[in-house]
C-alpha cells in the first residue's frame, strides 16, 4: 500500500446546491500510471464503494486504454435554478447540448417548464435538450411531465422514475400515447446492482455510464457492449482528476453518438489541476491533466474530514480483498 500521507483529502465547494449537497469531498493519489480519484458520494455505503476504488485503482495503476477520437463534445449542465439562471449557464456554456436538472423537490412542474424554456431560448431551435428527473417522479406525473415539456422536443429523458420496472412500463406508455421522449437509465445502471437489467427488460433507449460507480473505464467498455444501448458518459462531479477517466471512457467508446455530461468542473468552485478540463465550443480536448500541488493545498479537507476519508478507505480495501 502506498504511504497514507500521499492521498490527498479534497474539500471543494459547489457554485450550485446539486444532488442536495453544497461540498464536494474526495481523496485523489498518484500510481505509476498517472492521478486516480476516489470520490464517492457520503449517501454512499459499505459495498456500493467498492467500484468507485476499482476505478481509482485502474487510473493509478494502469491507464486507460487506446483512445478512437482526441475530444468529446459535450452538454452543459443546468441544476434546478431559475429560468434567469438556467439562461445564462446556458448561453456563456458554448454547449449546443444542455442537460437540464427536472423533479427537484419543493419544485413544480411549472418551474421545470420555465427552466426547460429559458434554455431552448439560450440555445435556439438547433439545441438539443435532455432532462434528469434523478428518479424523482411516479408514473403519472412522469407521463404528464413529459407530455408538457416535449412540446419543445427533448433528445431523452434521464432516469425519469425511479426503479427499471417502472422505466419499462413508463417507456411503454409514451410509445402508446404518442409521447416521443426517448428513455435514459442513470441511476438504474450505477446504483441498482444489475445494470444488464435495464436491457433485459427494455428499460431505456440510452444508457447513461459513470465510471467510478461502474468500476472503472474498462469495466464500462464492456458494459456498453452487452447491453447494446447508446451510450452517455457523465461525471460524478469530480475535480478534473475524476474527469479526466470519464473523458478516457468517451474517447475509448467505438461510438459515440451524443454529448456527454463531463463538463461539470463548472460546478465546482475550484480544481486540483492547473490546466482544468472544461469544454470550449462544446468539446473536451482529449488530454491528461496534472496535478498542482498548490491546489492541493489549497483544496485539502479539514483534518477531521481527511481522517474520515482514511477510515473510509480502509474499510473500503477490505470489502475489496
Ligand atoms: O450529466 C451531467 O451533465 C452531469 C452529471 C450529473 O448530472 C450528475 C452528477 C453527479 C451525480 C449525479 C448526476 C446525474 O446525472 O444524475
Ligand atoms: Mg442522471
Amino acid at each position: 500500500m502506498a504511504d497514507p500521507a500521499e492521498r490527498f483529502a479534497y474539500d471543494i465547494g459547489l457554485t450550485t446546491r446539486f444532488r442536495g449537497i453544497t461540498r464536494r469531498q474526495g481523496m485523489v493519489w498518484r500510481g505509476p500510471a498517472g492521478w486516480a480519484e476516489w470520490s464517492p458520494f457520503l449517501d454512499y455505503h459499505g459495498a456500493e464503494l467498492a467500484p468507485w476504488l476499482a476505478a481509482a485503482e485502474e487510473a493509478a495503476e494502469f491507464g486507460f486504454p487506446a483512445a478512437v477520437r482526441d475530444r468529446v463534445p459535450v452538454n452543459c449542465t443546468i441544476p434546478a435554478v431559475g429560468p434567469e439562471q438556467a439562461y445564462a449557464i446556458a448561453a456563456r456554456s458554448g454547449c449546443g447540448t444542455a442537460k437540464v436538472k427536472v423533479a427537484e423537490p419543493g419544485q413544480s412542474l411549472a418551474d421545470d417548464q420555465a427552466r426547460v424554456d429559458a434554455v431552448r431560448d439560450a440555445l435556439g431551435p438547433a439545441g438539443r435538450i435532455r432532462v434528469d428527473a434523478n428518479g424523482g417522479w411516479d408514473h403519472e406525473v412522469a407521463v404528464e411531465a413529459l407530455r408538457v415539456l416535449s412540446r419543445v422536443e427533448l433528445e431523452y429523458a434521464e432516469q425519469p422514475v425511479a426503479s427499471v420496472e417502472e422505466l419499462a412500463r413508463l417507456r411503454r406508455t409514451l410509445v402508446r400515447k404518442g409521447i416521443s421522449v426517448p428513455i435514459a437509465a442513470d441511476e438504474s445502471i450505477r446504483r441498482s446492482g444489475d445494470p444488464e437489467r435495464v436491457a433485459a427488460l427494455g428499460a431505456a433507449d440510452v444508457a447513461v455510464l459513470k465510471v467510478q460507480p461502474l468500476g472503472g473505464v474498462r469495466r464500462c467498455l464492456e458494459l456498453a457492449e452487452s447491453l447494446g444501448l447508446p451510450v452517455v458518459v457523465s461525471s460524478a462531479l469530480e475535480t478534473s482528476v475524476g474527469l479526466a477517466a470519464g473523458v478516457a471512457l468517451a474517447a475509448a467508446l467505438p461510438e459515440l453518438p451524443f454529448a456527454c455530461g463531463l463538463n461539470t468542473r463548472a460546478l465546482l468552485v475550484d480544481d486540483l489541476v492547473s490546466d482544468s478540463l472544461i469544454a470550449v465550443d462544446g468539446e473536451i480536448a482529449v488530454r491528461p491533466v496534472s496535478v498542482d500541488v498548490e491546489a492541493l493545498q489549497r483544496c485539502a479537507a479539514a483534518d477531521e474530514d481527511r481522517a474520515a476519508w482514511l477510515t473510509r478507505l480502509d474499510e473500503t480495501r477490505e470489502v475489496l480483498a
